[in-house]
């Protein structure tokens, strides 16, 4: 019999789960979500065989369980499903992006009556929707597994081999530190990122229309104040208590630099962003997860009518998924540059030789 799949919230997190659960295994899947256009998207592009507007009976026939909205909606999820007569070895997951009140509510919960085992892929987008799902999204990302304290070995297992379509790699954390990690590589940088356009926004010199003269540094380190509000007030509310810590370091860190700057000491100056460009120069290229989140290729385009449209069909004829297109400067009969984003490395490399072989220059820029 095919194994049952049950995901609540098809979203962008859910839908790209469902694609790569698929594309590993014959199952059968039926998707929940309070947006009813989510679940009829999902249905028509065959992501989903089933799906319902109620989740007891789909809850109690279901084999698995994922839990892929919100952080609050995946709390009152597992308060639900602690009330409902679960099929005995069913192996209930979330992807929620923080990770000590959803493990510690479950182990509350569920008192040892079922297995939750919590679960957080390191990949995304600022983007949402099913509609931006992929089923290689999660590929060679990492993929964090928490447990409770409970030994779990077996059904982590079972969960990793229903995961095993996402062709990430699983590392097994605790709860604690977990929330401290991403704290760390996610949420604060996300806070900086939101906070950096307030700071832009409030700025006195509105009358130069700042926001248009933002080029492309200013997008690149704030693309992520895109991602969606609900999602984020979620995360930072639940890790609060770690962004304050953090706030300690950074506040040290920002002193540094105002007295390097009151000082003016030139070579100090050139320490700080070598050292800074070193280390990060040294983050792995080719793994999601760090960097970079997609593969990008920038492509000259002339300042001509058709040329962009020129350059999407030429993309979208080699059947290539584009997943991102950014126009990063365009003036008046000079040269601008279009950053295209592809999901894997090898998308990449082939559009570099499509556009190549249609006189496009292009570049990478890792
Ligand atoms: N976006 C990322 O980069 C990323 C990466 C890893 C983990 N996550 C986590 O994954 C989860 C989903 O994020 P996403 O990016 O897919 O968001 P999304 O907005 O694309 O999808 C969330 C889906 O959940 C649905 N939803 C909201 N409340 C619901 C409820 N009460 N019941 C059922 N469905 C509900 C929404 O309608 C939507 O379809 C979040 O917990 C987030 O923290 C996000
Ligand atoms: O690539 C992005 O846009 C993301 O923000 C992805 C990102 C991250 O911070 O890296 C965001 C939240 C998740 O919990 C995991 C991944």
């Amino acid at each position: 019999m095919r194994k049952k799949v049950l995901i609540v919230g098809l979203g962008l997190i859910g839908g790209s789960l469902a694609k790569a659960i698929r594309a590993a295994h014959d199952v059968d899947i039926t998707g929940y979500d309070t947006n009813q256009e989510s679940l009829i998207e999902a249905k028509s592009l065959g992501i989903i065989d089933h799906y319902t507007a109620v989740i007891s009976d789909s809850a109690k026939a279901a084999d698995f369980i994922l839990l892929a909205a919100p952080v609050n909606s995946i709390l009152e999820h597992i308060e639900l499903l602690s009330k409902i007569d679960l099929k005995p070895g069913v192996i209930i997951t979330d992807v929620g992006s923080t990770k000590r009140q959803i493990v510690n509510k479950a182990a509350n919960v569920f008192q040892g009556r079922c297995t939750f085992i919590g679960g957080h892929p390191m990949a995304g987008s600022h983007k949402s929707g099913v509609s931006a799902s992929q089923p290689n999204l999660f590929e060679n990302a990492y993929y964090f597994i928490v447990p409770d304290t409970i030994d779990k070995t077996k059904e982590a297992d079972q969960l990793q081999t229903l995961l095993k379509g996402t062709h990430a790699k699983f590392i097994t954390v605790t709860p604690d530190k977990h929330d401290d990690i991403v704290g760390i590589i996610s949420h604060f940088p996300h806070l900086i990122a939101s906070g950096l356009v307030h700071h832009l926004k409030e700025h006195p010199e509105q009358e130069f229309n700042l926001r248009n003269l933002a080029a492309g540094g200013f997008r690149d380190i704030t693309r992520i104040a895109s991602a969606d509000p609900v999602m984020w007030q979620d995360i930072i509310s639940n890790n609060s208590d770690i962004m304050l810590k953090l706030f300690h370091s950074w506040e040290e860190e920002m002193g540094r630099i105002k007295t390097m700057l009151m000082s003016n000491d030139r070579d100090q100056i050139k320490t700080f962003f070598s050292d800074a460009k070193a280390y990060r120069d040294g983050f792995p290229q080719k793994e999601k997860g760090a960097i970079p989140a997609y593969y990008d290729l920038y492509a000259d385009i002339p300042d001509q009518p058709l040329a962009i449209s020129d350059i999407t069909r030429l993309i979208g004829e080699a059947d290539l998924n584009l997943t991102n297109i950014n126009i990063i400067e365009l003036r008046e009969n000079i040269f601008g540059v279009l950053r295209l984003s592809f999901p894997t490395l090898q998308q990449r490399e082939q559009a570099m030789a499509v556009l190549s072989n249609n006189n496009y220059k292009t570049y990478l820029n890792d």
